[in-house]
């Protein structure tokens, strides 16, 4: 049978689902893709891949879309790995550098910086690593792993997440399991449970990645929510909402 391409997004964060799906026979019926979350979307949108971790923002994007499974990347509390770092405090930032990486949280800071913080700084992309360039009033928005580390250089922390519950008292999501085409049910089915599984494991995700830049224990267990449950979908269409309310260009990238 042909295998299902599934784009994983190659962070840190994911460790735990793919624990699960790694240790169940789902993995035989997928093909993985590892990737960062914006090649996960390009890749969704082109149909070079059936399903992935992919970033909600590019839902509106898609012809037709499915999310499938309970799991996803969200948070209810500050999710440390998605921050607007400065090293002045946010007012006074003149210049916000994009993470390239990302999809989902360079369209909440959109949203943030327009609704909540009420700045209008200049909004820069970015194609490469960009981090060494965040200094002086220009801010960034660092995503993943990379965030992480950030947390230990930037003076300024703003995180997405937290900013969002307190704007919107709504948690959040940032990715969920969208595919492009309906999946067979006993796939969808199976693959649920695989995340199930690999959340029960945390201990052995923390103890098989040996991180010194930031508690994994306490990153999988308070920062990141993994459950797709109501309250995290009304989060979702929220957001979903909001994104219609950016400029189009904007929206759409
Ligand atoms: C919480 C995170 O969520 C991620 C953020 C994404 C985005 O901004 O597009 C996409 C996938 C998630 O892995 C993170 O990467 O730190």
């Amino acid at each position: 049978m042909k295998k299902i391409k599934v784009g994983i997004v190659n962070y840190l964060n994911t460790k735990p689902l793919l624990f699960g799906i790694e240790h169940s026979p789902v993995i035989d019926a997928i093909e993985p893709v590892p990737e960062y979350p914006a090649n996960i979307a390009r890749m969704l949108l082109e149909d070079e891949i059936d399903m992935g971790l992919v970033p909600v923002a590019v839902i509106p994007r898609m012809k037709e879309y499915f999310i499938n499974t309970n799991y996803c990347i969200g948070c209810t509390q500050p999710v440390a790995s998605v921050c607007l770092f400065s090293d002045v405090p946010v007012e006074e930032i003149k210049e916000v550098l994009l993470d390239y990486q990302s999809r989902t949280s360079v369209t909440l800071a959109r949203i943030l910086m327009r609704d909540y913080w009420k700045i209008d700084p200049v909004i820069t992309d970015t194609k490469y690593d960009y981090r060494s360039r965040i200094s002086g009033t220009t801010a960034g928005v660092v995503i993943g792993d990379r965030a992480l580390e950030q947390r230990h250089k930037s003076k300024y922390i703003y995180d997405l997440g937290e900013a969002w519950m307190a704007h919107t008292g709504l948690p959040f999501v940032f990715a969920a399991w969208v595919s492009n085409k309906p999946l067979p049910e006993d796939f969808v089915k199976a693959f649920d449970a695989a995340n199930a599984e690999g959340l029960k494991h945390i201990d052995e995700v923390v103890a098989a990645n040996p991180y010194p830049t930031y508690d994994l224990h306490e990153y999988y267990t308070k920062n990141i929510s993994y459950e797709l449950d109501e309250a995290k979908r009304k989060g979702l269409s929220k957001f979903l909402e909001l994104i219609g309310t950016l400029n189009p260009v904007v929206a759409a990238k």
